[in-house]
């Protein structure tokens, strides 16, 4: 499934500025000549010290935000506007409250026009695959976090995004949910063919997902290192912690990680009123 480094990319980002005005007027640039891309089917995760510009980076993929200098690519060509081979998953369910679990999962394809019978068995083969079979009536708040987050991702899923942006997608959840999260988000990847950007500042998450782990500065964000994460698939995270091989890598990653964090955790403290 990996194909990093080959072929056209999937996203390119190339000597990408993002700077903003803050409400007191300030200049505040949260990524500075920021050059990354991700090939075409590769799972990166990207960490970074909090605050440091990693959503920005992902709002910049999805066209949602504009470079202030720089380019942002797409397979090739500039990005344009909200890129629909783009799916995201974020830190807050983007359900929708007032529909059943069925109708959330059928949502996409029934907005881009399938036929009703065809959009609802559709959904009710995602619901299946994310394990949700019988709950196809509940409303969202009738589930459990973790169930939650299975309805957005089977809601990502069903419309077959090339692209995948996740911003802390499983943060929210208590620690086993997560790890069981992660296990089925890598089911549901390695025969989805998708590109994917994982943001998280759980490192033990990014290496036992990503192909590849991208630590960016304190910032304003720039690339720190990139690393190739040497892990053999198909991987079980709940059973990856413990081997001495990701461990290792752990170790080297963090090394590199616990600087820039520590860079923005004395920023921070500086930063507080007396
Ligand atoms: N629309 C905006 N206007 C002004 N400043 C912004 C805007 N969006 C982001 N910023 C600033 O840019 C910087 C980077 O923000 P961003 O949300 O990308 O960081 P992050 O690494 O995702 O943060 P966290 O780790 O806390 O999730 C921050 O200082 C933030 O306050």
């Amino acid at each position: 499934m990996t194909v990093s480094g080959t072929g056209q990319p999937a996203i390119e980002l190339l000597n990408v500025t993002r700077s903003f005005v803050t409400p007191d007027g300030q200049l505040l640039t949260a990524i500075r000549d920021f050059t990354m891309n991700v090939g075409r089917g590769e799972f990166v995760a990207v960490v970074g010290p909090t605050g440091c510009g990693k959503s920005t980076t992902l709002s910049l993929i999805t066209g949602l935000a504009q470079p202030t200098s720089g380019e942002v690519r797409l397979f090739g060509s500039p990005v344009s506007g909200i890129d629909p081979r783009i799916g995201f998953v974020f830190q807050q369910d983007a359900v929708f409250p007032w529909r059943s679990v069925i109708d959330n999962v059928s949502a996409g394809p029934r907005f881009r026009g399938l036929p009703r019978t065809q959009a609802m068995d559709l959904a009710q083969d995602w619901v299946k695959r994310v394990g949700l079979s019988g709950f196809e009536r509940h409303y969202p708040h009738q589930l459990s976090g973790g169930m939650r987050k299975r309805v957005a991702l089977a809601q990502t899923f069903i419309n077959g995004p090339e692209i995948l942006l996740m911003d802390e997608p499983f943060s929210a959840l208590d620690v086993q949910t997560r790890i069981f999260m992660q296990d089925e988000l890598l089911q549901l990847w390695e025969t989805s063919g998708a590109s994917v950007v994982f943001v998280t500042h759980d490192l033990e998450e990014a290496i036992g997902l990503a192909d590849r782990v991208i630590v960016l500065t304190s910032g304003p964000a720039t690339v720190k290192a990139s690393y190739q994460v040497p892990l053999p698939r198909p991987r079980v995270l709940s059973e990856l912690r413990f081997d001495p091989q990701f461990v290792e890598i752990s170790k080297t990653i963090w090394e590199d990680l616990r600087s820039e964090v520590m860079v923005s955790y004395q920023r921070s403290t500086l930063a507080t009123p007396a």
